[in-house]
């Protein structure tokens, strides 16, 4: 079992890395990763009506998650709304504490740092939120809310502080005049703009964006969408972009990872996840998103019911109550998430076998029946 992380330009550089994480048949590893994510767990305890009495359920809002994301490339976690992205997203920030499972970040653990060490490894990440008016404080001027994590951190004189403002004020597309403005005097585009301003205002190497435009007007998404890519390419930033809009997602990643009832389901890189989809679940994502040319339009998959409750997941594979093309397995055995071809990552009995497994299977057949096909779409 190797570790067989392609690189999102598809060079292999082979480098020693921890083995066992994902079932893999090649030997491709890649160069360090900037934030490796392994098995990450976070379990909300339910409280009972006896405060005093220890609780009994768990959300397992984060079920065992595992990604890495190079630098300078963007990772996209999509899923329905429930599916843990958010929780993923405050776990990395260490605005929550892990279950179980570790993150490292440029190849440190960040469990083990220091009180002093994660100070220091919190500037290099920084996070944009979807509400552009609810994420920035009132009472401040523009000039206060960017330049706050500075003051924090320490970083300049006041004269330094409010030059940087200026700067940055500027790389975001807005005028140096509105520093002294308050955020309710700006649009939502020019408000998510702020947001960023403020995001880079400590030279971070990773930003996480939780849905950063998914409150803004089509065309403003386009505009910030922009934005955020330039930025990308001139500080080399890397990406953690969590959506629920694909078209969105289609735009600005590099790879993406579907998340589904606190798990990954499937991960690769954007045109083979967008063209060659293998989960049943990421195929019927994919078929809800409107595509202007007829002749390559998918058909809808409609999937029944809702996203189950993570207090009790579903045995085996937790997707299987909805899944169109469910065997038996499924209700009894969780898939191993595995690579079937360089770069793609499944978890499915079904469509997670490479195509040398799959031919074995259905020489010897397996009892089973798949009811609909829905590969390929
Ligand atoms: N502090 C908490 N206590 C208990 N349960 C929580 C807590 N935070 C999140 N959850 C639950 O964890 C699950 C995952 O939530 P999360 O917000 O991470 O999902 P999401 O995919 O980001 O959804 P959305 O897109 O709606 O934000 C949900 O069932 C949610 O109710």
């Amino acid at each position: 079992m190797s570790d067989p992380a392609i690189s999102a330009t598809g060079t292999k550089k082979v480098t020693c890395r921890e083995k066992g994480r994902f079932e893999s048949d090649t030997v491709d590893y890649t160069a360090s990763p900037l934030l490796d994510v392994r098995e990450l767990k976070k379990h909300f305890p339910v409280r009972t009506k006896d405060l005093f009495r220890p609780a009994r359920d768990f959300v397992r809002a984060v079920d065992g998650v595992s990604f890495f994301i190079n630098p300078g490339e963007t990772l996209a976690l999509v899923g329905e709304s429930g599916s843990g992205k958010s929780t993923t997203a405050r776990l990395i920030l260490r605005l929550l504490e892990p279950t179980a499972g570790e993150i490292l970040f440029e190849g440190r653990s960040l469990g083990r740092l220091g009180p002093e060490m994660m100070r220091q490894a919190r500037k290099q990440m920084q996070m944009i939120f979807q509400d552009p008016y609810a994420s920035l404080n009132p009472r401040l001027t523009v000039e206060e809310i960017i330049a706050e994590p500075l003051q924090i951190f320490h970083v300049g004189s006041p004269v330094e502080r409010s030059r940087k403002v200026s700067r940055l004020l500027d790389i975001v597309g807005l005028a140096s005049r509105h520093a002294k403005r308050y955020p309710h005097e700006f649009s939502g585009g020019q408000r998510q703009r702020i947001g960023i301003a403020r995001a880079l205002a400590l030279n971070p190497k990773l930003i996480i964006g939780d849905e950063p435009v998914s409150a803004l007007d089509v065309s403003i998404q386009a505009q910030v969408l922009n934005l955020l890519k330039d930025l990308q390419e001139e500080f080399g930033l890397t990406y953690l972009f969590i959506a629920h809009d694909l078209s969105v997602v289609e735009f600005v990643s590099d790879r993406v990872a579907v998340m589904y009832l606190g798990i990954i389901v499937e991960m690769a890189d954007k045109e083979t996840l967008f063209r060659h989809p293998l989960h049943p679940y990421t195929q019927a994502l994919l078929s809800a998103v409107p595509v202007p040319d007829p002749d390559c339009r998918r058909e809808r998959i409609i999937l029944p019911g809702d996203i189950p409750s993570p207090v009790n997941p579903p045995a085996g594979c937790r997707f299987h109550p909805r899944c169109q093309v469910c065997r038996e397995v499924c209700r009894r055995e969780a898939p191993v998430f595995r690579e079937v071809k360089p770069g793609h990552y499944v978890a499915c009995h079904i469509r997670g076998q490479g195509s040398e497994a799959r031919g074995r299977k259905e020489e010897v057949g397996d009892g089973g029946q798949e009811t609909v096909d829905g590969g390929g779409t």
